[in-house]
């Protein structure tokens, strides 16, 4: 009997700014494949777990290992290509490299890391651009992409060296709900072909996209709910049973 590795698993996760504890003892297990979304109110945590569970920040107690390896071992060096190679991040805003062209932006990572030849990194890019639907975008500026344009540009960067897992930080946070609803449809589609999400965010019209939703409050997470793949049916009323959970404190441990 083979036993699957869990693609990152935390313990007693623990995370203080000075002497400010802001996640107390977190105990979670991600899974290849999953499409996790943590929500929860302003300052509970969400981003710090992010952070942290990706090893992007330290952590004060507990362990993180992704694929059985104890990140928390690993100097700045190690992790540092461990990101590079296996984690793709996407944020509210993409911070682009305004004097250079679209296709350079999504290349320039994988190129600095010398990960693998220019020209085949160019088509990779091109692939990726492509497939998010802005490869006709590749020679402009960054002043001539849309906000949803260059999100997908975002995407393209954070995807160019193939990662495991995709991390995102409110990634629609800053769309219009068109928008949002395409970035949505890229990532759920990259989830299809068995890609590992996990999403931090305000929206219950994103987390109801997602197979399993995380609920924080101050620190800890209090509400694990699996509500299984959205099969693209039904959106509204997978978001309106989703809220209720939030609403009604159905949420594991938050029934007091
Ligand atoms: N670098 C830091 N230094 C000090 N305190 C921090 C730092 N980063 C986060 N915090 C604090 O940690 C707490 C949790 O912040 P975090 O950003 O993780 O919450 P969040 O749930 O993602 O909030 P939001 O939804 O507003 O983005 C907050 O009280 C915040 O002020």
């Amino acid at each position: 009997m083979t036993t699957q590795i869990p693609l990152l698993q935390a313990t007693g996760l623990t995370k203080s700014f000075d002497r400010h504890t802001v996640l107390h003892g977190i105990d979670l297990q991600v899974d290849h494949g999953e499409f996790l979304s943590v929500m929860g109110p302003s300052g509970s945590g969400k981003s710090t777990l992010l952070y942290t569970i990706s090893g992007m920040d330290t952590i004060s107690a507990g362990t993180v290992s992704f694929e059985g390896q104890d990140l928390t071992g690993m100097n700045q060096k190690q992790l540092a290509r461990l990101r590079l190679t296996s984690m793709g991040f996407i944020f509210q805003h993409v911070h682009l490299l305004k004097n250079l062209c679209l296709l350079d932006n999504v290349v320039l990572p994988a190129y600095l890391a010398g990960l693998a030849p220019r020209d085949e990194l160019n088509e990779r890019a091109l692939q990726l651009m492509e497939r998010t639907g802005v490869a006709e975008l590749a020679d402009r500026d960054v002043s001539e992409a849309s906000g949803g344009q260059l999100q997908r540009i975002g995407i393209c960067r954070a995807l160019i060296n193939a990662p495991t897992i995709l991390f995102g930080d409110e990634p629609t946070g800053a769309l219009d709900s068109t928008a949002a609803t395409e970035i949505m449809d890229i990532l759920a589609e990259l989830n299809a072909d068995g890609m590992t999400l996990m999403l931090v965010t305000h929206d219950p019209r994103v987390a109801a996209r997602t197979d399993r939703v995380l609920y924080m409050v101050d620190g800890q997470i209090v509400g694990d709910r699996r509500q299984g793949r959205h099969d693209g049916t039904d959106l509204d009323q997978r978001q309106t049973e989703l809220s209720q959970w939030l609403a009604t404190g159905e949420r594991v441990g938050l029934a007091r």
